[in-house]
């Protein structure tokens, strides 16, 4: 599974925290910045992550900002793109099962490494439950069209 990773300035620490924990796991991670603190606009970076799931079957996303609510609200501007801002490994799941997302939002100053890194896991780990969840994501999809 191909999975991409981009963060802004707030974001930074936790996406290296997170990019070590995927790589350790040998998963193959992009990671298409920010490459610093300094400071940057979240929308670029949501965007171009954004703009690369949706072309990329099965591909997944992770995107960090300060909150994770700017990144996912310009993600989602994307046809094809799902992103969930979760904040435990609870919500990390239920995006998966019941709302199939295909990126992960956090927020690097809401949540700390270790649960980061566990949201991380589970949300690459769980499958899409399907069944009456799918005519729901369908009607997601049809507001895109
Ligand atoms: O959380 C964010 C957007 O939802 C971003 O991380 C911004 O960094 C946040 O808005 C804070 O901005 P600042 O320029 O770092 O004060």
């Amino acid at each position: 599974m191909k999975i991409f990773i981009a963060s802004d300035h707030a974001g930074f620490a936790l996406k290296r925290a997170i990019l070590e924990h995927l790589r350790a796991a040998g998963r193959e991670v992009e990671d298409l910045g920010t490459h610093s603190e300094e400071s940057v606009d979240y929308p670029d970076f949501a965007h171009t992550l954004a703009a690369r799931v949706a072309r990329e079957a099965e591909a997944r996303g992770i995107l960090i900002c300060a909150t994770g609510i700017g990144m996912s609200m310009a993600a989602n501007r994307h046809p094809g793109v799902r992103a969930a801002l979760c904040h435990d490994a609870y919500t990390a799941e239920m995006a998966r099962r019941h709302n199939n997302a295909n990126v992960l939002c956090m927020g690097g100053k809401v949540t700390g490494e270790a649960v980061a890194k566990q949201m991380v896991d589970i949300f690459l780990a769980t499958p899409f439950d399907g069944g009456r969840h799918a005519r729901r994501v369908a009607k997601l999809e049809a507001k895109d069209e």
